[in-house]
């Protein structure tokens, strides 16, 4: 089980003794205990452990009891508090004053006492002292005795909690950038500044000579690669395509093809153990690998240096980035090909909200329903029937991203890995191809895997950018794969690298000006990449990058479900503009 860090919860009470104080007690600590509940209840970390809470020794009234808190919380890994009332207390005196740690307040909306005036006073005191707070008001009044969360409270808390889970993971891991910038894509240009400053995370890097050390030396673990080729042969290379994508004289011999299927198996074992360590090369006598770089991301550059010259990473990539491998089930890596950092980081964003493993994608191609008639002579249909995009990438896509997994209404989806069986797994094998690589692109052979993925799952797609003089934004779609008629199918992918995973993706439309067609979703889009997620995910990517003050600059979720600071209202009506301001004024959460 790995350290992840809690939450603590902060039951906060009027002071006052002799009546007051004594008569909201135990309503108080019930409130934080209704709270450490529901989180523990309903949320996950990576390894499907439970968020854990942390509730203060007793109610906090006066700044004393506010110290001995923060003290049990720094003891304790807290990386994030919920404060909970009902009564009016004293703001300043009793607020959660920690730098880093993303805030909430809620306020128990009952009339005896007021909770909901020490909401408003606290949240007023957390505006004027530069430490946003999220504040929870429930709509309908409770009675004192009703110790119950209701339903929009619950969601708010829920939504809150994901994202401040989500901050307090990442921060002080790191991102490992294997190799450097691949083919001048501005996104691969670590911008440690960023990661630092907005993440908490640090930015990492090696050498892809670090690569070859490693097997000439034989700095991996032995046994397992012993247990990964069997895995490998059994599972992968009966899948292996047809070399379609090369010319006879670009065509490897089986002797050649069977080097590269060793070659990439100990790749991947080496890219993981270049970021999270390995004790086993301990044993081996190897104590600094066995270190690894503490990362919670990576990527790897491969084109272009690497991929003239040896197998390319994209079957290394797409396993990390699987909810499995040789080793079973497991919690899925986020590594990023091309060593696009905008994009893994985006889809770090995206894994820790959810858990799930993130589709790495080329943002290829918008197909007018016009033009695939003109192509195909057919119609598209249904869901995409305005047109699709074809989301295509050599590399990190993810084997979870076939949609072979099934809801229990028998809809495909990308399970949580603890909700994986062993015959999806096998499912998730079979319906991919690794078909030799287009060595027109890749000099170097290796293997890419192809897909096509199951239409009907809801996905978010997003992407952080950054721009100079305003810093990062991030942008996000939710909309679903689609299934288009299979001879469409065959035709439009021919036309592209027919070798890769496709994914054909619609999003939502709606009355904004970037969702008034399929057409300008891919025309706003910031990037050459996307990181898409199972589910429609939208509000918590809000929340969360409310919480790290970036600005979201195109989104398709409804406004009623935007949950940010309430201190974003201080800075117009119109939530957007309110956000780039807000976002602007506080500035990084870390400095
Ligand atoms: C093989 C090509 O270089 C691709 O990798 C390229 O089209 C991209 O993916 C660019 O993002
Ligand atoms: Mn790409």
């Amino acid at each position: 089980m790995k350290n992840y860090p809690k939450i603590g919860i902060r039951p906060i009470i009027d002071g006052r003794q002799g009546g007051i104080r004594e008569s909201l007690e135990e309503k108080t600590m019930n409130l934080a205990k209704a709270v450490a509940e529901l989180i523990s209840n309903n949320l996950k970390n990576g390894d499907g452990t439970p968020v854990e809470c942390v509730i203060a020794d007793g109610t906090i009234g006066r700044v004393a009891e506010a110290a001995r808190c923060a003290e049990k919380f720094e003891n304790n890994g807290v990386g994030a508090t919920i404060s909970v009332t009902s009564c009016w207390c004293y703001g300043s005196e009793t607020m959660d004053m920690h730098p880093y740690w993303p805030k909430a307040v809620w306020g128990f909306n009952g009339t005896e006492r007021p909770g909901a005036v020490y909401l408003a006073a606290v949240l007023a005191a957390h505006a004027q002292k530069g430490l946003p707070a999220f504040g929870i008001y429930g709509h309908d009044v409770q009675d004192l005795d009703d110790n119950t969360i209701p339903a929009d409270v619950a969601e708010k808390i829920l939504r809150w909690a994901r994202a401040a889970q989500a901050v307090a993971t990442m921060r002080g891991k790191s991102y490992l950038s294997i190799g450097n910038v691949a083919m001048g894509i501005a996104g691969s240009i670590a911008n440690a500044d960023f990661m630092q400053e907005y993440l908490g995370i640090r930015a990492e890097q090696v050498d892809m000579t670090e690569i070859l050390r490693r097997m000439d030396e034989g700095i991996y673990d032995k046994d397992e690669y012993k247990k990964a080729i069997e895995w490998v042969k059994k599972y992968c290379v009966p899948n292996e395509g047809e070399d379609i994508g090369n010319r006879d004289v670009k065509k490897k011999n089986r002797e050649e093809k069977d080097a590269d299927w060793e070659f990439v198996t100990k790749m991947t074992m080496i890219f993981r153990d270049l970021m999270t360590g390995n004790e086993k090369l301990l044993e081996a006598g190897f104590k600094e690998e066995a270190l690894g770089h503490n990362a919670i991301a990576g990527g790897f550059q491969g084109q272009r240096q690497w991929t003239d010259y040896k197998p390319n990473g994209d079957f290394s990539e797409a396993m990390l980035n699987t909810s499995f491998d040789w080793n079973g089930i497991r919690e899925p890596y986020v590594f990023a090909t091309e060593n696009d950092t905008c994009n893994g980081l985006t889809m770090l964003l995206e894994h820790l909200l959810t858990n799930r493993s993130a589709i790495f994608s080329d943002v290829r191609t918008y197909w007018s329903p016009e033009a695939v008639k003109r192509v195909t002579g057919k119609e598209l249909s249904g869901r995409a029937s305005g047109g699709i995009i074809h989301l295509i990438n050599s590399g990190a896509t993810t084997l979870d991203g076939t949609g072979q997994c099934c809801d229990a209404d028998g809809n495909p989806v990308m399970k949580h890995h603890w909700e994986l069986t062993d015959k999806e797994v096998e499912a998730c094998l079979s319906a991919t191809t690794w078909y030799p690589a287009n060595r027109d692109y890749f000099r170097g052979g290796g293997f890419s895997s192809n897909f096509l993925s199951k239409g009907g799952m809801p996905v978010t797609m997003a992407r952080l950018n950054l721009v100079k003089g305003l810093g990062p934004v991030l942008q996000l779609a939710e909309g679903w794969t689609v299934d288009i008629d299979p001879e469409i199918h065959k035709v439009i992918d021919k036309r592209t690298d027919p070798t890769w995973p496709t994914t054909w993706f619609v999003p939502r439309l709606c009355d904004k000006p970037a969702f008034k067609d399929v057409y300008s979703v891919m025309n706003n889009w910031g990037a050459n990449h996307g990181a898409i997620i199972y589910g429609h995910i939208g509000a918590d990517l809000i929340t969360l990058a409310s919480m790290l003050r970036i600005p979201v600059c195109m989104h398709n979720v409804d406004d009623d479900k935007v949950f940010r600071p309430a201190t974003w209202n201080a800075f117009g009506m119109d939530k957007e503009g309110a956000d780039f301001r807000a976002c602007a004024n506080f500035g990084p959460l870390y400095k």
